[in-house]
């Protein structure tokens, strides 16, 4: 079996992230208000030098919560949630994943999705990925949700280039369940660095997954996993999050990890580590396409262009 050559990243920068881990009430003008009042601090306080990425957690801007969705949805890209995060990105001169927000689509007969997106520096959106896997869970004496009650899934995996760093996929909370969109983006031709999901995990679920599936995705594809949760909101009652944002290295380490409360996580992705973990272990040159089937790169893995 023909071993592939390791590939080099001519792109040998590190990627420095701050993760915002906060906690959403019912008024989206407060919520949208704290959002740039711990993006601030992020940039001001950063204990790794000048952040090149900040990224927000899944569901920001509104409660989550399945009868709440429509409420908060907003049009992409005219809606006051769009505006905001892309002049922060502009203000700062940083890329900013989204989190995500409810997006209501008029073009898909005013179906609601729950969509992140992705800013460059200028300000521009440069990738929108919807949820393509839907948290529909029934666990007895745990937790019960919906999403498809009100939510429409995404049809499309994304990948995306992060300016001079490289590409990345994004996949949004219950999508890590599903190995395939972290396979597509670091697999060729996407060669990702890093798959990121603003995600949501419970009380239930978090403790028994949330650390296993980071360091699943980053292990099985040799890539860093970041993923960033609301706060939990013991107070406010409702849906009850994680917590625990955290960054994963390609060796499946955990490098940052926030408690349960309100936080700023600060992480340096070191891109070398990619080369040299797919050196070290070679799982990503090794697989056995004559004895399962190669799904990725045979034109039924869709992915998105904006
Ligand atoms: O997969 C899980 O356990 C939690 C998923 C979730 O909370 C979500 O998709 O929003």
């Amino acid at each position: 079996m023909a071993v592939s050559p390791v590939l080099k990243s001519p792109l040998s920068k590190s990627l420095k992230v701050a993760l915002i881990q906060l906690k959403a009430g019912a008024d989206k003008s407060a919520n949208l208000a704290k959002v740039t009042k711990f993006i601030d601090e992020a940039i001001a306080t950063s204990t790794i030098g000048s952040l090149d990425l900040v990224m927000l957690p899944e569901c920001f801007n509104s409660p989550y919560a399945v009868d709440q969705f429509r409420n908060y949805a907003e049009l992409i890209p005219s809606g006051e949630t769009t505006s905001v995060l892309s002049e922060l990105a502009k203000k700062h001169k940083v890329y900013i994943i989204g989190g995500s927000i409810p997006e209501l689509d008029p073009e898909a007969g005013n179906k609601i999705f729950n969509t992140s997106l992705t800013f460059a520096p200028s300000g521009d959106i440069i990738a929108k990925h919807r949820k393509a896997h839907l948290f529909d869970i029934d666990i007895p004496g745990g937790i019960t949700f919906q999403e498809s009650v009100t939510l429409t899934g995404g049809d499309k995996a994304t990948v995306f280039k992060l300016g001079d760093f490289g590409n990345v996929g994004l996949g949004i909370c219950y999508d890590i369940r599903f190995p395939e969109l972290a396979q597509i983006a670091s697999r060729s031709p996407h060669n990702s660095f890093a798959m990121f999901y603003p995600g949501a995990f419970n009380t239930t679920t978090g403790p028994l997954h949330w650390h296993l599936l980071a360091r699943s995705r980053a292990v099985d594809n040799e890539l860093y996993t970041v993923l960033c949760s609301p706060a939990r909101d013991v107070e406010g009652g409702g849906y009850q999050a994680y917590g625990h944002s955290l960054v994963v290295d390609p060796y499946g380490k955990v490098i940052a990890e926030a408690g349960e409360g309100e936080e700023i996580v600060f992480a340096e992705l070191d891109k070398e580590l990619i080369p040299k973990a797919r050196e070290g272990i070679p799982v990503h040159y090794q697989r056995r396409f004559d004895i399962y089937e190669d799904f990725v790169g045979k034109g039924n893995a869709k992915v998105s262009d904006l």
